[in-house]
């Protein structure tokens, strides 16, 4: 049987939700996983220390309570930035000690976005105290001009807002998180060290296509949306090129069922259920599982100067069957691969 045994991953962009959800996503993704950063987008979203500080203990709480019991698991929380947001709420959260980054949604480019930030003009302060404090800076790159087609949305941010904003914080640690073009890979490539991405797994598995050819299959509807075949080649390029720059970071972003199929359905795909499995299909696929350890565990820490973690997990190739729904509090959500198989498991 094929094994392959790689230093414990880190999930560094992840949505766990709230309440009652916490019980599906929290023991799915301290599975395996060592940290993960926890993104902000609730409702009414984590824009101040107390809101973080209470988020952290909710989720501590349903790790302690949930199946796997991972004592080891830290989530690494994230302070959602508006406009209105200061420079002392930035102090403030750096002095949680559990306030790892600060996360910058153009308001409206995508779920639970609508509080975000109109123009980055507003948080020149905020930039700056963050550069001052050392916490980085976590971007969904998407103009949201109404006139820009959505297919082009990302490569128009990185032109018009990112470039400038690299320029004037040249101290700032900046990750693009899940990037969906060839124009973000050179980007983030040509950029200097504090600038690095995240790339998820559906992103390196589909395409348009995959979402759109023979009917409309809602639960590839994700955001940034999936692209054409070329910036998938492009992104499997990146992740497995051995680039220090390109990190894991699945966006797990569990929708209930009833949300997704449906006439205006939501952005998100659940991966959380079987993150680095799928990942593993994708390495192999592109001939590059020898790369899977260097993008999913020493990457990401070697850009936030944190330790790597000191164990290891271990993956077979045994193929499992994923169910069509997985209990989601009071809801459903429908995995991806539900119904469907996955050709690793990790070992127990
Ligand atoms: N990626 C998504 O399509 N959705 C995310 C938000 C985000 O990460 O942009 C969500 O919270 O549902
Ligand atoms: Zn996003
Ligand atoms: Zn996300």
């Amino acid at each position: 049987m094929t094994t392959l045994t790689i230093t414990r991953p880190d999930d560094w962009h992840v949505h766990l939700r709230d309440g009652e959800a916490l019980t599906t996503t929290v023991p799915d993704i301290s599975r395996y996983f060592g940290r993960a950063i926890i993104m902000p987008n609730l409702v009414p979203p984590v824009t101040n220390a107390e809101l973080a500080t209470q988020y952290h203990q909710r989720i501590m709480a349903a790790n302690v309570n949930g199946s796997t019991q991972n004592t080891t698991f830290q989530p690494l929380m994230v302070l959602y930035l508006t406009d209105k947001t200061t420079a002392q709420e930035i102090f403030d959260a750096k002095a949680t000690g559990i306030v790892f980054a600060a996360k910058l949604y153009p308001a409206g480019a995508t779920t639970n976005s609508s509080s975000g930030v109109t123009n980055v003009d507003n948080i020149a302060d905020v930039l700056a105290a963050m550069q001052e404090v050392g916490m980085p800076l976590l971007i969904h790159g998407e103009v949201t001009d109404s006139h820009i087609d959505i297919f082009d949305r990302e490569a128009i941010f990185i032109d018009t807002i990112l470039t400038p904003l690299v320029a004037k914080y040249t101290d700032l640690k900046i990750v693009l998180e899940h990037i969906t073009t060839k124009n973000a890979v050179e980007f983030v490539e040509q950029a200097g060290n504090n600038v690095a991405a995240t790339i998820t797994v559906h992103h390196l598995l589909f395409n348009r296509n995959d979402m759109l050819v023979g009917g409309i299959r809602p639960h590839y509807y994700c955001l940034p949306i999936l692209k054409r075949n070329i910036h998938q080649q492009a992104l499997i390029a990146a992740a497995t090129g051995g680039s220090v720059k390109f990190f894991l970071g699945t966006d797990s972003a569990p929708h209930p069922q009833n949300a997704k199929e449906s006439a205006c359905g939501c952005a998100g795909s659940y991966t959380a259920h079987a993150a680095i499995e799928l990942y593993a299909e994708a390495f192999e696929a592109a001939g590059a599982l020898d790369k899977l350890e260097g993008f999913a565990s020493l990457h990401g820490p070697a850009f936030y100067n944190l330790p790597v973690n000191n164990d290891k997990i271990t993956l077979e190739k045994a193929q499992w069957h994923v169910p069509a729904t997985m209990s989601f509090g009071k809801d459903v959500v429908v995995p991806i691969r539900a119904n469907d198989t996955i050709a690793w498991q990790v070992k127990d």
